[in-house]
């Protein structure tokens, strides 16, 4: 679904990620992993149009999508997700997940106006999705709660519940275990699973958890010095001698 071909990003002196090639296979949960520098945000940042790289080539569904703005790739389908902003922390759960889905009718006043039949329509159908979107994370009883008094971890369910509003094809997932307690976690990594399974979600996930990822994840890919170093199940990566001196240095036989 993703292909990313010959990245190169430099940051100054400093090639952060360098002649990068790698696939996302569709309806895959893959992970991204390595060490503390080894150009996984980066790689992400570009995928998701937030920084251009210096080479190389990212194709989604074969089409080159290298360059595109975040909301081009959003109409496409692809999101990352973020914190939620600051201004959206002042604003309930469900008001959260009303404002994603692009182009309401009622944003346009004169059409408030001269259709309010339309525009009222439009809202019911945002707001059932929106709730929907909260019984499946199981944060219905918190709609009205003010987004910046979650837990690390129901913020976490409500940036995907964000993603959701647009019924995405791919998600970039950046760190999702951090911050999150274990009971969250386990509803966190269902949810992942079941829009997986169930809607055919792809998710790319960049993560540190390495429970998360042997449970949730397949292929994993390392990352080092802005590179691909390995790449298969966790069962072999673990097994991986050049994995084991990239997170330890030199492994002793
Ligand atoms: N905006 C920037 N300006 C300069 N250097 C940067 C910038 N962003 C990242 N870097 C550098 O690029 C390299 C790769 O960083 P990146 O954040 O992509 O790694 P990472 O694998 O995500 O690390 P971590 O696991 O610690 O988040 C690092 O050496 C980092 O210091």
């Amino acid at each position: 679904m993703i292909k990313v071909e010959h990245l190169v990003k430099r940051f100054g002196g400093l090639t952060a990620v360098d002649d990068c090639t790698l696939s996302v296979p569709a309806g895959s949960i893959t992970a991204v992993i390595g060490p503390n520098g080894a150009g996984k945000t980066t790689l992400f940042s570009m995928i998701a149009g937030f920084l251009k790289p210096n080479g190389g080539r990212i194709l989604m569904d074969g089409d080159d999508i290298t360059g595109l703005s975040p909301p081009t790739l959003f109409h496409k389908g692809l999101v990352r997700t973020f914190q939620i902003p600051h201004e959206l922390s002042r604003m309930t759960v469900l008001e959260n997940l009303m404002l994603v889905p692009p182009a309401q009718v009622g944003e346009h006043v004169w059409l408030a106006w001269l259709q309010p039949g339309r525009v009222r329509a439009q809202e019911k159908e945002i707001r059932e999705r929106a709730e929907e979107v909260l019984q499946f994370l199981d944060l219905y009883r918190l709609r009205y709660e003010l987004a910046g008094r979650l837990s690390g971890g129901q913020k976490k369910l409500l940036e995907l519940g964000r993603t959701m509003m647009i019924e995405p094809r791919v998600v970039l997932l950046d760190e999702p275990a951090a911050g999150v307690n274990r009971t969250l976690l386990g509803k966190l990594t269902e949810a992942i699973q079941r829009l997986n399974e169930e809607q055919g979600y792809t998710f790319v996930v960049i993560e540190h958890d390495m429970d998360m990822i042997a449970e949730l994840c397949s292929p994993v890919i390392v990352m080092a010095q802005g590179r691909v170093l390995a790449e298969g199940s966790m069962a072999e990566i673990r097994r991986n001698r050049d994995v084991l001196e990239a997170y330890l240095g030199v492994v002793e036989d």
